[in-house]
């Protein structure tokens, strides 16, 4: 969108061994950021995805200069942020509620930054005009922001915190106070509206949709740590340990080499490469850390991280195709598919989802046998 954009260049955020210390009630020291290193390169998205407590807002509020850093550093374009005060930093802040000013139209919300920065009366209404039809709010300036509902709140905040063209915009958890399906669709949103202004950004969920909605690269974290920083293709399909399989929802492991393996493998790809695809960025998909998972000689030996979609339902015990039997634990029925949890013997429980097969047919009752086919593509190799 011309007008909107800011070239991106240079070396972008580089976080290096830093540490966030808290002090507890009883005067010991917690550390919420552990000694982390990140990237985030111009023009890029990056969603740091971690579980409550992870420090993930911790990490954020140090690059953003709330929080002192206890040891490492931070630095944008190879400069050294530590003693630039925050409104010095040139990083937006956008956070889950929005914090709009009550009294001032949408417009002036948007225009508040371009006025700090004393962009002129003209062109100051012409950028508020193209953001907001950016984040898809054309000829909303004039409305009370107190009339708006909580997903436009949150699209104003993303034009507010965009017009001033910050070098870097932190963006903690800026959906999570919206339902998911109003979620879903901002997410492509903000997405499109950071592609679009070729904004940097580092953002903040608990959400892997929307993580994967958002961001070029996910970084995991957990206590304090990263544990792999990967394009979201990658991630999915090659997570780096059974920890970060099991926090993006896999359910059940199988050794490569085991009879279950190879019968899940079957000469399919699985196991094999599966995952290669989507590396990403040059030499940017693998500086995250990894700390629970071991090196491995080959796929063989690998583990291999089943969720749902791994397994489908293949029609009669022992007929064309099925790899493998199993018994119904339990079955639901959600946004027009079948959902089974069931419990493969030497696999364990893993959920089939099956698109509802019409009215007049009845889904596998618990307790019934089921013969299920693998599907390649669905089942990561860990490691
Ligand atoms: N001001 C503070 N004083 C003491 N401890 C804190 C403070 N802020 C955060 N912590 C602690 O640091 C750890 C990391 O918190 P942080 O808010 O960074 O995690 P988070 O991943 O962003 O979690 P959430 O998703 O719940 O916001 C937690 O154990 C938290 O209790």
């Amino acid at each position: 969108m011309a007008g909107v954009s800011a070239a991106p260049s240079g070396r972008g955020l580089e976080v290096r061994d830093v540490v966030v210390l808290y002090r507890d009630d009883d005067g010991t020291t917690k550390a919420a950021v552990d000694g982390l290193d990140l990237d985030v390169a111009p023009g890029e998205v990056v969603a740091l995805l971690g579980p409550s407590g992870s420090g993930k807002s911790s990490l954020l509020r140090a690059v953003a200069g709330l929080e002192p850093v206890a040891r490492g550093t931070i630095t944008w374009d190879g400069g050294d942020l530590a003693g630039v005060p925050v409104h010095q930093r040139g990083i937006g802040l956008m956070f889950q509620d929005g914090q709009l000013f009550p009294h001032r139209d949408v417009a002036a919300n948007v225009a508040f930054g371009l006025q700090m920065q004393r962009v002129p009366r003209a062109e100051r209404a012409r950028r508020v005009g193209e953001l907001l039809e950016l984040v898809g709010l054309g000829g909303f300036g004039d409305r009370d922001v107190a009339s708006l509902s909580g997903g436009e709140r949150q699209r104003v905040a993303l034009a507010r915190s965009l017009a001033p063209r910050p070098r870097l915009l932190l963006l903690d958890e800026p959906l999570s106070a919206l339902d998911r399906a109003l979620r879903e669709r901002l997410a492509d949103d903000v997405r499109a509206a950071l592609r679009a202004t070729g904004t940097t950004a580092l953002f903040v969920t608990h959400d892997h949709d929307e993580a994967f909605a958002v961001a070029d690269r996910i970084a995991v974290m957990d206590a304090g740590r990263l544990l792999q920083v990967d394009p979201p293709a990658r991630l999915w399909h090659r997570p780096a340990s059974r920890r970060v399989a099991a926090f993006l929802g896999y359910e059940a492991f199988v050794r490569a080499d085991s009879p279950a393996g190879r019968a899940l493998r079957g000469g399919s790809g699985a196991g094999r490469g599966a995952g290669d695809q989507g590396s990403g960025r040059d030499g940017q998909d693998h500086d995250g850390h990894d700390h629970d998972s071991q090196d491995h000689d080959g796929p063989a030996e690998r583990l291999l991280a089943l969720g749902p979609g791994s397994l489908v339902l293949a029609g009669e015990p022992g007929g064309h195709g099925a790899t493998l039997t199993g018994t119904v634990l339990q079955s639901g029925f959600r946004r027009g598919v079948v959902e089974l949890v069931v419990e493969v013997p030497d696999v364990g429980q893993v959920t089939v989802v099956e698109p509802s097969a019409g009215v007049q047919l009845d889904a596998p009752a618990p307790g019934s046998t089921v013969a299920l086919r693998a599907q390649p593509d669905a089942i990561a190799v860990v490691g």
